[in-house]
């Protein structure tokens, strides 16, 4: 089970995140957000945590793709996470200069389609307002026979208490969490980042 946690802004709760056994930490540049940071900041951290193999992940929303392309650079990542509805072009543009690539999407949005796309973005399923701790839900799910049948990770509102129950019924290829692992809107707490990744796998 892939493992996510979502709006990391220092190096010490990283650290607690990979000692946990995250596959992946992310890392929100977008500015209203409580957990935004810059490229400096997320360099800092990167590098603070040496070779340690975790996946870094840009997480953008509706940003030019330039600016995202720039951040990424400067920062260090080695994958951007597109949140806002984003066109191929802009996803492949990311890749062609090195990067890995999600996808996020609402369940709307996924609804929408077409999902054949000659991009290979990896797919995550997340509530309409990310980083809000909103929980998608199973039923939502059915129209689509209860779950995507291809690769997919899912996101929104997953807490240490729900979460082996969300997997359970869904049986997503992954999960990405951030509010649920927070005592604070924007403020990790430390004990449920490691309590998530242990009932996640659980
Ligand atoms: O966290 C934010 O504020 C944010 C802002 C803009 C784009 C994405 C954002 N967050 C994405 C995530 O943290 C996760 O991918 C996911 O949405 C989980 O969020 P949560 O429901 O809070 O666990």
């Amino acid at each position: 089970m892939f493992v996510k946690i979502c709006g990391i802004r220092d190096l010490e709760t990283a650290r607690v995140a990979l000692d946990a056994g995250a596959d992946a930490i992310g890392f929100v540049h977008h500015p209203a957000s409580p957990r935004h940071i810059d490229a400096a900041g997320i360099r800092a951290i990167i590098d603070g945590l040496g070779d340690s193999g975790v996946e870094t992940v840009l997480v953008v929303r509706k940003l030019p793709v330039e600016q995202v392309l720039k951040v990424a650079h400067e920062s260090g990542v080695g994958t951007v996470q597109f949140h806002g509805g984003e066109g191929d072009e802009d996803l492949q543009r990311a890749i062609s200069e090195g990067f890995s690539v999600i996808r996020a999407l609402s369940l709307a949005e996924y609804a929408a389609g077409p999902h054949a796309s000659s991009i290979s973005a990896r797919l995550l399923l997340d509530a309409p307002e990310p980083g809000h701790g909103q929980l998608i839900g199973a039923e939502a799910f059915a129209q689509f026979g209860n779950r995507p049948t291809e690769p997919w990770i899912l996101a929104g509102g997953l807490t240490v208490e729900n979460v082996r129950a969300q997997v359970g019924g869904l049986r997503p290829d992954g999960v990405d969490v951030s509010s649920g692992v927070e005592s604070a809107r924007g403020t990790k707490d430390h004990a449920k980042i490691r309590a998530f990744i242990a009932n996640a796998r659980s």
